[in-house]
């Protein structure tokens, strides 16, 4: 177990943007800047606790000073193309936090952050968010949206703007009285979902002591069923992607989001500016695979467009939920620009962030047969209890919630959740100047055991029991913080609880091996080969 650090909690206020400049400082910088390229290599932590112990003297310690990766941000970019570190980023942060401690700087080509992990810091941020708290932008993204003049939205935008989108949002996606009207469409699904694979097993299954069972990769199926899911909640439309011939139009839009999103991260630290103008390859795919979300996203709102003019007045007089896009459109608050905007956020960012965590969660149920069957009573229990009812059913049986948390604990969809302070902060005892990108590492923050107890074991009940305690917040973070949060936070976590119910209800899930899986980054983690699983039919 690291030792935690010695916080000086005198909240300093320290004027000017660089930690040299800081009258504060009284420690030469030279002396305590510790490079990556030393400390990882050798993996010792002597580093650390020279650092550590300089800050005893309850100096804050300028920016300057904070351990980095080296200075260089083109040389640490070469570094990263040959070693192929960007597929494996959240183990580079894992070995770099291990080698300099819980916060260091990394320049890489056009970027430049500050990464940290403790809840503690975490915390401290979020009080500096204001506002309108801000990400790092995703210039590829925004550059797409301005060289075809499309509108931006919620992920793109910041300030006042992208308050104004957020709240509207808001109401249709996040409050309590949206995710009632939702949660029988994602359910409707998640049956349907069951009920096809239940077929499948029974047709194609091996009889094992009288039980059909089957061994699947079911990724491509999780894929499926997430946009079915998806376009029933936004389009309110089903687009019956669980028929024996799913349309090549939905295929193909699973293969561009997944195209857009594995061109990203090389992007995001190249000028891409540049690229454009050499029309290299990189960004030419990047832009094709958006301009195809774009155009699926067109003719289905087109679609919702004309079907809510011919009967949208007498739907919603029948009280008749018309999806996301049917609820803005009758609302009328934002344009229709915003609208499109928007519903195409949704829609590239509401597939791949559920179907990955759905495969890691059938392949921990399926390696950890106890907490399966725990976590099975229960839903079975309170399924029995709800008549019918997918909330109710939802609501007594947190372990489900507990599953969910716990993929996401162990293998968050995005790596990091950034922000942008608007004021000067102190992150371990060092000067942090208002504007700075800050990454708070979700990967190494799940597994730390400075953070959880027995950190690597799958155990879904640990967030009952630690639920309510004191100092416990800012520990699950997979969907951010704040105001900023994932605005498609409440449709994930209900897709997600109600297809495994449904799983645990119809089917005991094992795994050919319960070796670790390896995970690759591409923009979102995921595993290197999909995991297969065996599904039994109960
Ligand atoms: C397990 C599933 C998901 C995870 C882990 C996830 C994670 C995240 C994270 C970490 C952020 C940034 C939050 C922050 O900066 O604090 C985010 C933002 C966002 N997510 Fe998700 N997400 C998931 C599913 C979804 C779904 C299903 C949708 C759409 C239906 C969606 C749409 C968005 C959008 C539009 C934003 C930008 C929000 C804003 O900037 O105001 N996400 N998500």
């Amino acid at each position: 177990m690291r030792c935690m650090p010695t916080r000086v909690t005198v909240r300093v206020r320290v004027q000017g943007t660089c930690g040299s400049r800081n009258p504060l400082r009284v420690i030469p910088r030279s002396t305590l800047c510790v490079t990556a390229a030393e400390s990882v290599v050798d993996g010792k932590l002597e580093g650390r606790k020279e650092v550590r112990k300089r800050g005893m003297d309850g100096q804050v310690r300028g920016f300057e000073e904070i351990p980095h990766t080296g200075r260089n941000g083109w040389v640490n970019l070469v570094k990263f193309w040959r070693e192929d570190r960007f597929r494996q980023l959240h183990k580079h942060m894992d070995r770099t936090f291990n080698a300099l401690g819980p916060i260091y700087r990394e320049h890489l080509g056009t970027q430049s952050n500050v990464n940290i992990f403790l809840p503690s810091d975490v915390s401290e941020l979020f009080l500096s968010e204001g506002l309108h708290p801000e990400r790092m932008t995703l210039e590829p993204w925004a550059t797409h949206r301005e060289i075809r003049q499309h509108s931006k939205g919620v992920f793109l935008k910041n300030g006042e703007e992208w308050r104004a989108d957020r709240l509207l949002l808001n109401k249709e996606v996040m409050m309590s009285s949206a995710v009632k009207r939702f949660l029988p469409l994602l359910d409707e699904v998640a049956r349907d979902f069951c009920q096809m694979l239940r077929m499948r097993v029974e047709r194609e299954g091996r009889v094992v002591e009288e039980k059909h069972s089957l061994t699947i990769n079911p990724s491509p199926d999780l894929f499926r069923f997430s946009l079915e899911a998806s376009c029933h909640v936004i389009y309110g439309e089903r687009i019956g992607l669980f028929s024996s011939s799913p349309s090549l139009e939905s295929q193909k839009f699973i293969w561009a989001v997944e195209r857009m999103l594995a061109t990203t991260p090389p992007l995001l630290y190249l000028p891409h500016r540049l690229l454009l103008l050499i029309g290299a390859p990189l960004w030419t795919q990047h832009v094709t695979a958006w301009d195809h979300i774009f155009s699926h996203a067109d003719a289905r709102i087109q679609r919702g467009y004309q079907r809510l003019g011919q009967g949208s007045e007498a739907g919603a007089a029948r009280g008749h939920y018309t999806g996301v896009l049917g609820q803005l459109l009758e609302k009328g608050q934002l344009s229709l620009d915003l609208i499109k905007a928007n519903i195409t956020e949704l829609m590239a960012g509401g597939v791949d962030t559920t179907a990955v965590p759905l495969q890691f969660a059938l392949f921990e149920l399926g390696r950890n047969p106890e907490v399966q069957e725990q976590v099975r009573q229960q839903v079975r229990a309170s399924w029995a209890q709800a008549g019918g009812d997918p909330q109710k059913a939802l609501q007594g049986a947190p372990l489900l919630k507990g599953t969910v948390r716990e993929i996401l604990r162990l293998y968050p969809v995005g790596i990091t959740v950034q922000r942008r302070p608007i004021r000067d902060i102190i992150l371990q005892n060092y000067h942090v100047p208002a504007g700075t990108m800050i990454h708070v590492c979700l990967y190494h923050l799940g597994r730390s055991p400075e953070v959880f107890e027995d950190p690597q074991r799958f155990d879904p009940e640990r967030w009952s029991r630690h639920e309510g305690k004191r100092g416990e917040g800012f520990r699950s973070l997979a969907f951010g913080f704040g105001a900023r949060q994932c605005v498609g936070r409440r449709i994930a976590e209900n897709e997600m609880q109600l297809l495994l119910m449904h799983i645990l209800l119809s089917f005991r899930l094992s795994v050919p091996s319960s070796e670790d899986l390896k995970t690759t980054y591409t923009f979102i983690l995921q595993p290197e080969t999909p995991p297969q699983i065996t599904f039994c039919k109960l």
